[in-house]
């Protein structure tokens, strides 16, 4: 979204762009013409509605949910040359996500996504139909079942107690959480996707949060597709190809390495139960007889995704129920004395004991509620004509999903703006979809198929750190003076690091 904070520079080089310009007014003229477009803000030549994402403190979603405000919940913005339509109700999010989800379960095309994606070969931006299917199905039955994410319990007991051994060292002192949470669950992700013994883990981490944070599709070039001279001045191809070049070479290496291991080691069914995804997608490649071939790019296209999709979201969740706990020292007591109360016995807390913390559960909900991970679901696009509530969307339009104005929605929540773990205890509403009020993992067909790899990364940190640490603000901060600003990047991360003092607690 950087670019976008500098409208002076972008109608410059928008108006020295003759050709691409020319091709835009065509195409807006096509689309302006028709009249049942869902309403929306008055737009300028060229840039449309550019200019109104420019609110100096503001992030894309807060403007977007200030504008629904004005325009309804069902908008329609010109972006550069892209016609785009923003839902921001659970009712607009039913009608698009559910009850028309064949028609919006395309996914825009992004050139730099589908650079590094091996030409969408992922799952995430694979367009809707057979080939999105089978990656997705191998997803969801071979790769993230239930047994092999429980099996990965070693790997994230292991990361979360060395987490929990540098606070020990550290305690008394201030840590920088957000950090180390970051990188915690990129080492989990990595040694899950990967296994121990691959080298060039650190390295790849780097590259996928760079790679995320140029596919956000918010770009200047991202606005103008057709415009060849933008794209080269933005320097936006160059980047993605020497990122996508160094992707590719560790995964290659990666892949080439489990190969080796693959031919050399014999196999047992125990041994299957704990081997790593790259493991697994090889032995899915070997064994053949599959729809469409598993080749060495859609492996790696596949576990890009897990990258992208699981590492940020998740160290993003624990970074603000952490920051919200600590601004309301009532829920961290009330937390703290759950855990330590089911754990104190063993003395540990391991994955049995955390179906136990309900009320954990409950500020995993409300933070998700408030903080979606992506404030914006990945955006959707209309694969042909559509109407929704009396009003027409083209097929081709670009669909941007605000969950997080929906989390907040004072129609249906109350005290929308307050942090109320305990406003989900009496009543079954849930992120798995069904209830379009609460989608920080989306609903409908593209749904996320990563829930139940993300849970145990996000609930087993925070367990374990308010077990065993008690927290407090830096220099005498009063709890309530905590800065909770946002940032709209890869995730939405906060924008200042969450810095605390653990003091172990010698209860437990
Ligand atoms: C707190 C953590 C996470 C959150 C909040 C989250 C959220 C989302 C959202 C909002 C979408 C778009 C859904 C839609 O279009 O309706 C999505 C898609 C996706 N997520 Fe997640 N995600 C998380 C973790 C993960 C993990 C751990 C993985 C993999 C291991 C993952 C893999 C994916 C994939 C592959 C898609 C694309 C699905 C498709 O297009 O069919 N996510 N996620």
């Amino acid at each position: 979204m950087d670019s976008l904070l500098f409208p002076s520079i972008f109608i410059l080089l928008a108006s020295f762009l003759l050709p691409a310009v020319v091709k835009i007014i065509g195409k807006m003229k096509t689309i302006d013409s028709n009249t049942k477009l869902p309403p929306g803000p008055w737009k300028l030549p060229i840039i449309g509605n550019l200019h109104q994402l420019v609110k100096f403190g503001s992030q894309p979603h807060q403007i977007l949910r200030d504008l629904a405000n004005q325009h309804g919940p069902l908008m329609h913005l010109q972006l550069g040359e892209l016609s785009n339509v923003v839902v921001s109700s659970a009712e607009m999010a039913k009608d698009v996500l559910i009850t028309n989800g064949v028609v919006f379960a395309g996914r825009p095309y992004v050139a730099a996504i589908d650079a590094v994606t091996y030409g969408s070969r992922d799952i995430s931006m694979a367009p809707y139909g057979n080939y999105w299917r089978h990656v997705r199905k191998i997803c969801t039955v071979e790769l993230l079942t239930a047994k092999r994410v429980q099996s990965f319990e070693s790997i994230r007991q292991e990361e979360v107690s060395a987490l929990v051994k540098y606070m020990s060292s550290n305690q008394g002192s201030p840590v920088n959480l957000s950090q180390q949470i970051f990188s915690l669950t990129y080492r989990i992700t990595s040694k899950a996707a990967f296994g121990n013994t691959s080298k060039g883990h650190e390295s790849y981490s780097d590259v996928v949060d760079k790679l995320a944070k140029l596919g956000s599709g918010f770009r200047l070039a991202d606005m103008y597709p057709s415009s060849r001279v933008l794209q080269h001045i933005s320097g936006l191809k160059q980047e993605v190809r020497a990122l996508f070049q160094k992707s590719d070479e560790i995964l290659q290496g990666i892949i080439n390495e489990h190969r080796t291991t693959l031919e050399t080691a014999k196999t047992g069914e125990e041994e299957e139960a704990k081997e790593d995804l790259v493991t697994a997608l090889l032995k899915i490649q070997q064994q053949g007889g599959l729809e469409f071939p598993l080749t060495d790019q859609e492996i790696k296209a596949i576990i890009l995704d897990i990258f992208a999709g699981g590492g940020e979201s998740s160290s993003t969740t624990v970074e603000w129920a952490m920051s919200e706990m600590v601004r309301n020292p009532r829920l961290l007591k009330r937390a703290q004395n759950e855990v330590r109360q089911i754990c104190r016995e063993k003395g540990y807390v391991d994955e049995a004991s955390i179906k136990e913390l309900k009320y954990l559960a409950l500020v995993i909900k409300e933070t998700l509620r408030l903080h979606p991970p992506f404030p914006l679901l990945l955006p959707r696009e209309s694969r042909e004509d559509c109407e929704v509530n009396g009003y027409r969307i083209p097929s081709k339009t670009k669909v941007i999903i605000n969950a997080w104005a929906v989390g907040r929605d004072p129609k249906f929540w109350s005290e929308a703006e307050t942090f109320h773990p305990e406003r989900f205890s009496n009543n079954s509403i849930d992120f798995k979809g069904t209830d379009l009020n609460f989608i920080p993992f989306g609903a409908g067909r593209r749904m996320c198929p990563g829930i139940s790899f993300a849970l145990p990364n996000v609930e087993l940190p925070l367990a374990k750190l308010l077990f065993h640490f008690d927290w407090k603000l830096p220099n005498e901060m009063k709890n309530e003076n905590l800065d909770m600003t946002e940032d709209f990047g890869v995730t939405m991360s906060r924008k200042n690091n969450l810095i605390l003092v653990p003091t172990e607690c010698t209860l437990v």
